[in-house]
């Protein structure tokens, strides 16, 4: 075993990615590209550890998908990512890489192992064959050099050397500002970062995602409370009862967000909204389910079409079956055909039959976002 941690910084906002979906969540086949890198990486050597910076909202989902790495909160910027996961590390070494750069080949990463003890901070680069102008002026591009990750360093002179307040884009420019010591080896043009959303095509070592679709069920129930508006798929129903709950009591709303968190394997709503938390005290369902569609496409998925059933004794809801289908329509981002609804009575039978409240069961199915074809 390496005396060597592997830090995979998949914590990023991907703002300048302008994809649906973050690039830390595209898929190749089946598996996000943060789980594609770091399988990749990890395949070339014996990492004493492999740490992932995850982002705060997709920490919990990332560690549905395996228990083999360490997964920390990332920070605000790249550098408060490293100095969260460097809490964890306990190697002389760590090597460091981007999510952002997805096909770095097996020779860059042999070759930082073996000259890990020949400096504090080994730097893979690239030279330039372009003419390069700098405020104007045509200046010599042997003097320029293009620094690429992974960069392994020297655990404790690395921690030293963050231990400020400048913020560094990288672990050499941080090293190299307390005196440390710095050495260049090859780096690759296949380690090419992904910034962009069309470099996307510059990462031949990508296969598109799967045609496999993924379906969710939701089952909620409310109780009606009296006085208290009705709120039923974002829409404010003229009735002088609603329902009894912490939030605004959308039930519609809320067992739509358990199938599109079912469908993507991400647990269910009380998991992203505690109804223990303050935060959420009567809090409209139109903003929950917001945040869960953007979680949903944030993660790699489209939604394609959900089938909900509305059982309810009273209120009578086809009246409003339109206007709750137009609001869903504006919610989910989807077109009218691809939302159904059906409203049923529960026949006097039970709580619902004693018109005691009302309960919605639904289905979502999803598919990959096709990043290919965008
Ligand atoms: N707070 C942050 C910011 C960035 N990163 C990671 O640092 C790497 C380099 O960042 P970049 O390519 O700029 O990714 P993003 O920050 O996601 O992109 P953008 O700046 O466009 O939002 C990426 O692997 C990114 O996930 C991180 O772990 N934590
Ligand atoms: C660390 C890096 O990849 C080295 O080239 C680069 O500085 C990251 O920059 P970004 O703006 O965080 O993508």
């Amino acid at each position: 075993m390496l005396d060597v941690t592997l830090i995979v910084l998949c914590a990023g906002n991907s703002s300048r990615f302008e994809h649906k979906t973050k690039k830390q969540w595209i898929r190749i086949g089946n598996e996000p590209l943060w789980l594609h890198v770091t399988k990749r990486l990890a395949s070339f050597s014996q990492f004493n550890k492999i740490i992932i910076a995850s982002h705060e909202t997709e920490l919990d989902y990332m560690k549905n998908f395996t228990d083999e790495f360490t997964f920390v909160k990332g920070g605000t910027t790249r550098q408060q990512s490293i100095l969260n996961c460097l809490k964890f590390v306990t190697t002389k070494y760590v090597m460091i890489s981007d999510v952002a750069r997805a096909c770095i080949p097996k020779y860059v990463i042999e070759t930082l192992l073996i000259e890990k003890e020949n400096a504090n901070c080994i730097v893979p680069i690239l030279n330039v064959t372009d003419t390069v102008i700098y405020e104007n002026d045509t200046i010599n591009r042997d003097n320029v050099k293009l620094i690429q990750t992974p960069q392994l360093s020297n655990t404790q002179i690395l921690k030293s050397a963050l231990n400020t307040k400048i913020e560094f884009t990288d672990e050499s420019s941080a090293i190299k500002n307390i005196n440390g010591t710095i050495k260049y080896v090859q780096g690759s043009i296949d380690s090419k970062k992904l910034t962009l959303g069309d470099e996307l095509d510059d990462l031949p070592c990508l296969k598109e995602p799967s045609n496999n679709f993924f379906t969710g069920t939701g089952f909620d129930i409310h109780a009606f409370e009296e006085n208290k508006d009705m709120y039923l798929g974002g829409i404010k129903l003229p009735y002088d009862y609603g329902f009894k709950a912490h939030s605004d009591g959308d039930v519609l709303i809320h067992s739509v967000i358990d199938a599109l968190l079912g469908a993507c394997g991400a647990g269910d709503i009380g998991e992203f909204f505690p109804d223990t938390d303050e935060k959420y005290k009567g809090i409209d369902s139109k903003i929950l389910l917001d945040e869960i569609v953007t979680f949903v496409n944030n993660v790699g998925y489209e939604i394609v079409n959900i089938d909900l059933t509305i059982i309810a004794q009273k209120p009578k809801i086809n009246p409003f079956k339109n206007d709750i289908k137009n609001s869903m329509v504006k919610l989910l981002g989807l077109e009218k055909q691809f939302i159904n609804i059906k409203a049923t009575t529960a026949e006097k039978l039970g709580f619902i039959g004693r018109a005691e409240g009302v309960a919605v069961q639904s289905i979502a199915t999803l598919k990959y976002y096709n990043w290919k074809q965008k």
